[in-house]
Protein backbone atom coordinates (compact mmCIF):
# COMPACT_ATOMS: atom_id res chain seq x y z
CA UNK A 1 0.00 0.00 0.00
CA UNK A 2 0.99 3.94 -0.72
CA UNK A 3 2.15 5.79 2.11
CA UNK A 4 -0.56 8.65 2.46
CA UNK A 5 0.86 12.19 1.09
CA UNK A 6 1.63 14.43 3.65
CA UNK A 7 -0.27 17.59 3.56
CA UNK A 8 -0.54 20.93 5.40
CA UNK A 9 -2.68 23.23 6.01
CA UNK A 10 -2.11 27.09 6.73
CA UNK A 11 -4.83 29.06 7.53
CA UNK A 12 -6.29 26.14 9.19
CA UNK A 13 -8.44 28.42 11.61
CA UNK A 14 -9.82 30.09 8.68
CA UNK A 15 -13.37 29.90 7.17
CA UNK A 16 -12.66 27.61 4.60
CA UNK A 17 -8.99 26.28 5.84
CA UNK A 18 -10.82 24.65 8.66
CA UNK A 19 -12.96 23.07 6.26
CA UNK A 20 -9.63 21.80 4.01
CA UNK A 21 -8.43 20.55 7.48
CA UNK A 22 -11.18 17.74 7.88
CA UNK A 23 -11.45 17.05 3.96
CA UNK A 24 -7.69 16.17 4.58
CA UNK A 25 -8.39 14.49 7.82
CA UNK A 26 -10.98 12.45 5.99
CA UNK A 27 -9.33 11.00 3.22
CA UNK A 28 -7.88 7.64 3.32
CA UNK A 29 -4.80 8.79 1.07
CA UNK A 30 -3.93 11.93 2.33
CA UNK A 31 -2.34 12.71 5.91
CA UNK A 32 -2.82 15.98 7.56
CA UNK A 33 0.65 16.74 9.29
CA UNK A 34 0.05 20.29 10.15
CA UNK A 35 -2.88 23.00 10.51
CA UNK A 36 -1.02 26.17 10.87
CA UNK A 37 -2.45 29.74 11.41
CA UNK A 38 -1.00 32.99 12.21
CA UNK A 39 2.03 33.28 14.25
CA UNK A 40 3.07 29.88 13.61
CA UNK A 41 6.16 28.72 12.62
CA UNK A 42 6.44 27.50 8.87
CA UNK A 43 9.34 25.64 10.27
CA UNK A 44 6.57 23.39 11.27
CA UNK A 45 6.42 22.34 7.89
CA UNK A 46 9.82 20.79 7.55
CA UNK A 47 9.88 18.99 10.83
CA UNK A 48 6.66 17.18 9.77
CA UNK A 49 7.59 16.18 6.50
CA UNK A 50 4.67 18.40 4.78
CA UNK A 51 4.91 17.06 0.61
CA UNK A 52 1.84 19.52 0.11
CA UNK A 53 0.79 22.95 1.01
CA UNK A 54 -2.82 24.02 1.36
CA UNK A 55 -2.43 27.98 1.52
CA UNK A 56 -5.75 29.40 2.32
CA UNK A 57 -4.51 32.29 4.69
CA UNK A 58 -4.62 36.17 3.13
CA UNK A 59 -2.92 38.33 0.41
CA UNK A 60 -0.60 40.24 2.42
CA UNK A 61 0.15 36.56 3.99
CA UNK A 62 0.56 34.31 0.85
CA UNK A 63 3.68 35.39 -0.93
CA UNK A 64 5.98 35.04 2.69
CA UNK A 65 4.72 30.77 2.89
CA UNK A 66 5.13 30.20 -0.95
CA UNK A 67 8.63 31.80 -0.88
CA UNK A 68 9.32 28.97 1.99
CA UNK A 69 7.60 26.11 0.50
CA UNK A 70 9.12 26.87 -3.07
CA UNK A 71 12.92 27.12 -1.15
CA UNK A 72 11.78 23.96 0.57
CA UNK A 73 10.45 21.81 -2.08
CA UNK A 74 6.95 21.13 -0.38
CA UNK A 75 4.64 21.98 -3.51
CA UNK A 76 1.77 24.12 -2.59
CA UNK A 77 -1.78 24.59 -3.51
CA UNK A 78 -3.33 27.65 -3.51
CA UNK A 79 -7.10 29.11 -2.62
CA UNK A 80 -5.82 32.71 -1.50
CA UNK A 81 -6.89 35.51 -3.67
CA UNK A 82 -4.94 39.10 -4.41
CA UNK A 83 -2.79 37.59 -7.13
CA UNK A 84 -1.32 40.38 -9.97
CA UNK A 85 0.49 39.89 -12.84
CA UNK A 86 3.68 41.08 -10.77
CA UNK A 87 3.05 38.62 -7.86
CA UNK A 88 3.22 35.84 -10.36
CA UNK A 89 6.20 36.77 -11.87
CA UNK A 90 7.84 36.64 -8.84
CA UNK A 91 6.98 33.63 -7.90
CA UNK A 92 7.68 31.91 -11.55
CA UNK A 93 11.65 33.20 -10.74
CA UNK A 94 11.35 31.75 -7.72
CA UNK A 95 10.06 28.26 -9.07
CA UNK A 96 12.85 28.49 -11.79
CA UNK A 97 15.11 27.49 -9.08
CA UNK A 98 13.25 24.75 -7.84
CA UNK A 99 11.89 23.26 -10.71
CA UNK A 100 10.83 20.40 -9.70
CA UNK A 101 8.19 21.48 -7.27
CA UNK A 102 4.16 22.54 -8.27
CA UNK A 103 2.02 25.28 -7.05
CA UNK A 104 -1.20 25.19 -8.45
CA UNK A 105 -3.10 28.88 -8.09
CA UNK A 106 -6.60 27.82 -8.20
CA UNK A 107 -9.06 31.35 -8.15
CA UNK A 108 -11.70 28.81 -7.13
CA UNK A 109 -12.04 25.19 -6.56
CA UNK A 110 -15.45 24.75 -7.12
CA UNK A 111 -16.42 22.95 -9.87
CA UNK A 112 -18.83 24.77 -10.85
CA UNK A 113 -17.24 27.85 -10.87
CA UNK A 114 -15.09 26.69 -12.98
CA UNK A 115 -17.57 25.35 -15.37
CA UNK A 116 -19.10 29.03 -14.90
CA UNK A 117 -15.70 30.80 -15.85
CA UNK A 118 -15.64 27.76 -19.11
CA UNK A 119 -18.66 28.76 -20.21
CA UNK A 120 -18.29 32.59 -20.06
CA UNK A 121 -14.92 31.60 -22.12
CA UNK A 122 -16.98 29.90 -24.98
CA UNK A 123 -19.53 32.70 -25.19
CA UNK A 124 -17.57 35.44 -24.99
CA UNK A 125 -17.39 36.29 -28.43
CA UNK A 126 -20.71 35.97 -29.56
CA UNK A 127 -21.82 38.86 -27.52
CA UNK A 128 -21.24 43.12 -28.04
CA UNK A 129 -21.71 43.00 -24.26
CA UNK A 130 -20.62 41.80 -21.26
CA UNK A 131 -20.28 42.25 -17.50
CA UNK A 132 -19.21 40.18 -14.41
CA UNK A 133 -20.91 40.59 -10.93
CA UNK A 134 -19.71 39.04 -8.06
CA UNK A 135 -21.28 39.26 -4.50
CA UNK A 136 -19.34 37.80 -1.25
CA UNK A 137 -19.78 37.85 2.71
CA UNK A 138 -18.47 40.89 4.03
CA UNK A 139 -15.50 39.59 5.59
CA UNK A 140 -13.45 39.45 2.39
CA UNK A 141 -10.35 41.39 2.05
CA UNK A 142 -10.05 41.74 -1.41
CA UNK A 143 -12.43 42.86 -4.59
CA UNK A 144 -12.70 42.14 -7.14
CA UNK A 145 -12.97 38.24 -6.12
CA UNK A 146 -9.69 36.22 -7.34
CA UNK A 147 -13.02 34.59 -9.81
CA UNK A 148 -14.20 37.33 -10.86
CA UNK A 149 -10.73 38.70 -12.13
CA UNK A 150 -10.01 35.80 -13.80
CA UNK A 151 -13.60 35.11 -15.71
CA UNK A 152 -13.00 38.60 -17.12
CA UNK A 153 -9.26 38.11 -18.08
CA UNK A 154 -10.55 35.07 -20.00
CA UNK A 155 -13.91 36.54 -21.64
CA UNK A 156 -11.32 38.91 -22.63
CA UNK A 157 -8.59 37.16 -23.68
CA UNK A 158 -11.13 34.80 -26.06
CA UNK A 159 -12.72 38.10 -27.32
CA UNK A 160 -9.31 39.17 -28.39
CA UNK A 161 -8.54 35.41 -30.10
CA UNK A 162 -11.67 36.20 -32.01
CA UNK A 163 -11.02 39.88 -32.90
CA UNK A 164 -13.95 41.08 -31.41
CA UNK A 165 -13.71 44.76 -31.06
CA UNK A 166 -13.35 45.90 -27.02
CA UNK A 167 -17.02 47.04 -25.66
CA UNK A 168 -17.66 50.53 -25.51
CA UNK A 169 -18.59 52.44 -22.43
CA UNK A 170 -21.55 54.72 -23.39
CA UNK A 171 -21.31 56.46 -20.22
CA UNK A 172 -20.25 60.12 -20.30
CA UNK A 173 -21.66 61.41 -16.30
CA UNK A 174 -21.22 59.12 -13.83
CA UNK A 175 -20.63 58.83 -10.11
CA UNK A 176 -16.94 57.42 -9.32
CA UNK A 177 -17.36 54.16 -9.02
CA UNK A 178 -20.88 53.31 -10.11
CA UNK A 179 -19.82 51.62 -13.47
CA UNK A 180 -17.67 48.97 -11.56
CA UNK A 181 -13.99 48.34 -11.96
CA UNK A 182 -12.32 47.59 -15.42
CA UNK A 183 -10.31 44.01 -15.83
CA UNK A 184 -9.12 44.27 -19.33
CA UNK A 185 -11.92 45.97 -20.44
CA UNK A 186 -14.73 44.14 -19.09
CA UNK A 187 -16.50 45.73 -16.15
CA UNK A 188 -16.51 44.05 -12.91
CA UNK A 189 -19.27 44.85 -10.19
CA UNK A 190 -18.31 43.56 -6.55
CA UNK A 191 -20.95 43.48 -3.63
CA UNK A 192 -20.52 42.54 -0.51
CA UNK A 193 -23.03 41.19 2.30
CA UNK A 194 -23.51 39.59 5.25
CA UNK A 195 -25.25 36.29 4.89
CA UNK A 196 -23.76 35.51 1.12
CA UNK A 197 -20.87 32.98 1.23
CA UNK A 198 -19.96 33.49 -2.80
CA UNK A 199 -21.61 34.05 -6.28
CA UNK A 200 -21.82 34.96 -9.35
CA UNK A 201 -22.59 36.25 -12.64
CA UNK A 202 -21.64 36.70 -16.09
CA UNK A 203 -23.90 38.94 -17.85
CA UNK A 204 -23.80 38.71 -22.04
CA UNK A 205 -26.19 40.53 -23.99
CA UNK A 206 -26.60 41.68 -27.70
CA UNK A 207 -29.51 42.59 -29.82
CA UNK A 208 -32.27 41.94 -28.29
CA UNK A 209 -31.23 39.02 -26.38
CA UNK A 210 -29.19 38.73 -23.55
CA UNK A 211 -27.38 35.52 -21.79
CA UNK A 212 -26.63 35.29 -17.83
CA UNK A 213 -24.29 32.52 -16.85
CA UNK A 214 -24.84 32.28 -12.37
CA UNK A 215 -23.08 30.27 -10.32
CA UNK A 216 -23.55 30.38 -6.48
CA UNK A 217 -21.54 28.92 -3.27
CA UNK A 218 -23.54 27.98 -0.63
CA UNK A 219 -21.75 26.33 2.00
CA UNK A 220 -17.89 25.72 1.99
CA UNK A 221 -18.42 21.81 1.23
CA UNK A 222 -18.29 22.70 -2.57
CA UNK A 223 -14.50 24.15 -2.71
CA UNK A 224 -13.18 20.73 -0.99
CA UNK A 225 -13.60 18.00 -3.71
CA UNK A 226 -11.36 20.79 -5.79
CA UNK A 227 -8.98 21.47 -2.95
CA UNK A 228 -8.58 17.22 -3.04
CA UNK A 229 -7.93 17.03 -6.71
CA UNK A 230 -5.37 19.45 -6.94
CA UNK A 231 -3.93 17.72 -3.56
CA UNK A 232 -3.15 14.89 -5.39
CA UNK A 233 -2.03 16.29 -9.00
CA UNK A 234 0.31 18.82 -7.93
CA UNK A 235 3.25 16.45 -7.13
CA UNK A 236 3.24 15.69 -10.39
CA UNK A 237 2.84 18.97 -12.35
CA UNK A 238 6.04 21.08 -11.63
CA UNK A 239 6.17 24.58 -12.10
CA UNK A 240 3.30 27.12 -11.97
CA UNK A 241 -0.08 26.11 -12.69
CA UNK A 242 -3.21 28.84 -12.74
CA UNK A 243 -6.81 27.30 -12.21
CA UNK A 244 -8.00 23.96 -11.40
CA UNK A 245 -9.36 22.90 -14.61
CA UNK A 246 -5.86 22.24 -15.98
CA UNK A 247 -6.55 19.39 -13.50
CA UNK A 248 -10.37 18.67 -14.78
CA UNK A 249 -9.71 17.20 -18.23
CA UNK A 250 -11.74 19.73 -19.62
CA UNK A 251 -11.89 19.87 -23.67
N1 LIG B 1 -9.93 29.55 -4.28
C1 LIG B 1 -11.06 29.28 -3.65
O1 LIG B 1 -11.87 28.44 -4.09
C2 LIG B 1 -11.36 29.97 -2.38
C3 LIG B 1 -10.51 30.93 -1.94
N2 LIG B 1 -10.76 31.59 -0.78
C4 LIG B 1 -9.73 32.52 -0.37
O2 LIG B 1 -9.03 31.97 0.73
C5 LIG B 1 -8.56 33.02 1.57
C6 LIG B 1 -9.09 32.77 2.98
O3 LIG B 1 -10.49 32.91 3.00
P1 LIG B 1 -11.33 32.71 4.35
O4 LIG B 1 -11.11 31.33 4.87
O5 LIG B 1 -12.69 33.14 4.04
O6 LIG B 1 -10.62 33.77 5.31
P2 LIG B 1 -10.47 33.71 6.91
O7 LIG B 1 -10.11 35.07 7.33
O8 LIG B 1 -11.66 33.03 7.52
O9 LIG B 1 -9.24 32.74 7.13
C7 LIG B 1 -7.91 33.06 6.89
C8 LIG B 1 -7.07 32.42 7.98
O10 LIG B 1 -5.71 32.60 7.65
C9 LIG B 1 -5.01 32.93 8.84
N3 LIG B 1 -3.76 33.58 8.49
C10 LIG B 1 -3.51 34.87 8.20
N4 LIG B 1 -2.20 35.05 7.96
C11 LIG B 1 -1.62 33.83 8.07
C12 LIG B 1 -0.28 33.35 7.92
N5 LIG B 1 0.74 34.17 7.62
N6 LIG B 1 -0.04 32.02 8.10
C13 LIG B 1 -1.05 31.18 8.42
N7 LIG B 1 -2.33 31.57 8.60
C14 LIG B 1 -2.60 32.88 8.41
C15 LIG B 1 -5.99 33.81 9.63
O11 LIG B 1 -5.65 33.87 11.00
C16 LIG B 1 -7.30 33.05 9.38
O12 LIG B 1 -7.51 32.03 10.33
C17 LIG B 1 -9.07 34.32 0.94
O13 LIG B 1 -8.06 34.88 0.13
C18 LIG B 1 -10.24 33.85 0.09
O14 LIG B 1 -10.50 34.71 -0.99
C19 LIG B 1 -11.84 31.33 -0.02
C20 LIG B 1 -12.76 30.40 -0.42
C21 LIG B 1 -12.59 29.64 -1.64
O1 LIG C 1 -13.27 34.90 -0.15
C1 LIG C 1 -14.05 33.98 -0.52
O2 LIG C 1 -14.99 33.56 0.19
C2 LIG C 1 -13.85 33.40 -1.85
N1 LIG C 1 -12.79 33.75 -2.53
C3 LIG C 1 -12.45 33.30 -3.83
C4 LIG C 1 -12.45 34.45 -4.81
O3 LIG C 1 -11.98 35.54 -4.47
O4 LIG C 1 -12.88 34.26 -5.96
C5 LIG C 1 -13.26 32.11 -4.26
C6 LIG C 1 -14.69 32.15 -3.84
O5 LIG C 1 -15.32 33.16 -4.56
C7 LIG C 1 -14.81 32.39 -2.34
Amino acid sequence: MTAPLRVAVLGAKGRIGSEACRAVEAADDLELVAALDRDDKLDALVETGAQVAVDLTHPDAVMGNLEFCVSQGIHAVVGTTGWTEERLASLRGRLAASPATGVLIAPNFSIGAVLTMRFAEQAARFFESVEVVELHHNRKADAPSGTATRTAQLIAAARDRAGVAPQQDPTTHALEGARGATVDGVPVHSIRLRGLLAHQEVLFGDLGETLTIRHDSLHHSCFMPGILLGVRRIPTAPGLTVGLEHFMDLD
